[in-house]
């Protein structure tokens, strides 16, 4: 879960920037200098990251008689769903019915209000807004989301650049992120998401701002993933790609029916 709090870290940091409405630069100094002290502050490799193999058809993500109440107001209840390694699942509903809520608890970020959760160790999750730090390149992010799983800059930065070139992405070696359009920010979450090379992907609307071709090349990428024994998790509201993916929770059709 490393990348996970690599992401906090750094939405934490640009919500600290903009409370006190300064220029990034003259607040925490040169982005470069900045990323290495988060590098440093991040160096220990999480516990459990050597690389292993997936095993197809192993449980990654188990969900038990799951519930959310926010105060007294119940969003779903009752939710289970099993995912293997080789599969795919998609959660689908109509807005509102709380199917961010529901992959922020597949992720270990929001506590159920009742049922079990149970997750292979090594996740990636890529929320619906991206963490990323505007005034970092997207090499900067690789090299802080990967020291954050244990992997050198050079191996991290290398990394990120073959996955974004399955997006048919080059990126920029200067370019700050807030520079980037919104689709390809939304194609460096995806790779921050993969870089580490999780067993369990989990994907809310990953695809937000991709061109047609870009949306092809991420389906291409969900298959790959399920070819290697990976398991996904992805929230869509795409229901023609439905017959690609081998679970179907529908939960409006959940919430619908919460006490
Ligand atoms: N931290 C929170 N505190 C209180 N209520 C919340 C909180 N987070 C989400 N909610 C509520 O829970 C419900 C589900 O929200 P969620 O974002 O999970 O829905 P969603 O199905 O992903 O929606 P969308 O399709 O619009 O992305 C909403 O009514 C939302 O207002």
């Amino acid at each position: 879960m490393q990348p996970v709090v690599a992401r906090r870290l750094t939405a934490d940091t640009a919500a600290q920037a903009g409370e006190h409405d300064a220029d990034p630069d003259g607040f925490f100094g040169p982005a470069h200098l900045y990323a290495r002290h988060l590098v440093a502050e991040l160096q220990t490799p999480a516990a459990g990251t050597a690389p292993e193999r997936c095993v197809p058809g192993q449980v990654m993500l188990q969900l038990s008689g799951v519930g959310k109440r926010y105060r007294r107001r119940a969003v779903f209840s009752g939710v289970d769903l099993t995912v293997r390694g080789g599969e795919v699942a998609a959660i689908v509903g109509a807005n509102g019915c709380g199917k961010s809520t529901l992959l922020r608890i597949c992720a270990g970020l929001t506590p159920p209000s009742c049922g079990t959760v149970h997750r292979t160790r090594r996740v990636g999750f890529v929320p619906q807004d991206g963490g990323t730090a505007g005034w970092l390149t997207a090499e900067e992010h690789f090299t802080l989301f990967g020291a954050a799983a244990g992997m050198v800059p050079r191996k991290a930065i290398s990394t990120g650049t073959h996955l974004a070139s399955l997006l048919a992405w080059r990126p920029s070696r200067v370019q700050p992120v807030q520079e980037l359009s919104g689709g390809t920010r939304q194609k460096l979450n995806l790779v921050l998401g993969e870089l580490h090379g999780p067993d369990l992907l989990l994907l809310d609307e990953p695809y937000q701002g991709f061109d047609q071709g870009s949306y092809l090349d991420f389906w291409r990428q969900v298959r790959s993933w399920r070819d290697a024994g990976r398991a996904v998790v992805v929230v869509t509201h795409l229901l023609h790609e439905l017959q690609n993916v081998d679970h179907v929770l529908d939960l409006g059709a959940v919430a619908g029916r919460v006490a």
